[in-house]
């Protein structure tokens, strides 16, 4: 489970804001599998809606510009994303997220991430609450920031009280599958990034490297 602040800047959140407003919206259990749809009580931009282009690219382009989301997330491919909407009394129960999606080539999700576009102060109640063999989190991000958490994990959105919360949902499928070898990769990029910066390019970061890119030659499903 991870979270990263602002992926989308104050101007990026207004854009996407001023590009949501007055569009149309419709029931969120069309896009659920049939377990998941009885448990989904939210509602979705509707994939025809002008503005819903643009909102893709300007997603998915912060997203792509990210470092961390792409050290952390390692994407090989994305599914669209999903603008949602709970209003008061709105939630989505428990469920896990379907395996496979989308038209062929389908995309396995193997991480799952919600970016916050409403601030928590929008709105009462409304947490994502991820239940892992670590115990159960919640996460009520500031506007802006990402978690992002795997998708074999049973998890729900609780119920809005009052307010609003919107948000933008997506799917990963990962170059390197296997988590436990995600996080060994991840902590040996961290490790030459920071090598390079304090010492440059030594013959120690050059093996580092070597091992760094041996790892993904090995691991990765481009
Ligand atoms: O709204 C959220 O934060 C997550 C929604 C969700 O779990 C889903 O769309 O599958
Ligand atoms: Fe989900």
């Amino acid at each position: 489970m991870f979270c990263i602040a602002d992926i989308l800047t104050p101007t990026q959140l207004h854009e996407v804001h001023r590009l949501l407003a007055e569009q149309p919206y419709h029931t969120g259990s069309k896009t659920a599998g049939w377990a998941a749809a009885l448990v989904k009580n939210n509602e979705q931009l509707d994939p025809g809606a002008r503005h819903y282009e643009k909102l893709q690219q300007l997603i998915v382009g912060a997203l792509a510009a990210n470092e961390v989301f792409a050290l952390a997330a390692m994407p090989k491919a994305l599914r669209p994303i999903l603008f949602c909407r709970y209003s008061a009394g709105m939630s989505y129960g428990d469920h896990v997220d379907n395996a496979l999606m989308g038209e062929e080539p389908r995309v396995r999700s193997d991480l799952s991430f919600t970016l916050f576009l409403s601030s928590p102060g929008d709105y009462d109640g409304g947490e994502l609450v991820i239940e892992s063999t670590q115990g159960t989190h919640e996460y009520k991000l500031e506007a802006g920031a990402l978690v992002l958490y795997p998708s074999d994990t049973l998890h729900r959105v609780a119920t809005v009280k009052s307010g609003v919360r919107q948000v933008a949902v997506g799917w990963v499928q990962c170059l390197i599958r296997d988590p436990r070898q995600r996080q060994i990769l991840f902590d040996l990029e961290v490790l030459r990034r920071q090598l390079f910066q304090q010492q440059g390019k030594t013959p120690h970061f050059d093996s580092l490297a070597k091992s760094c890119s041996n790892l993904w030659r090995l691991w990765a499903e481009p």
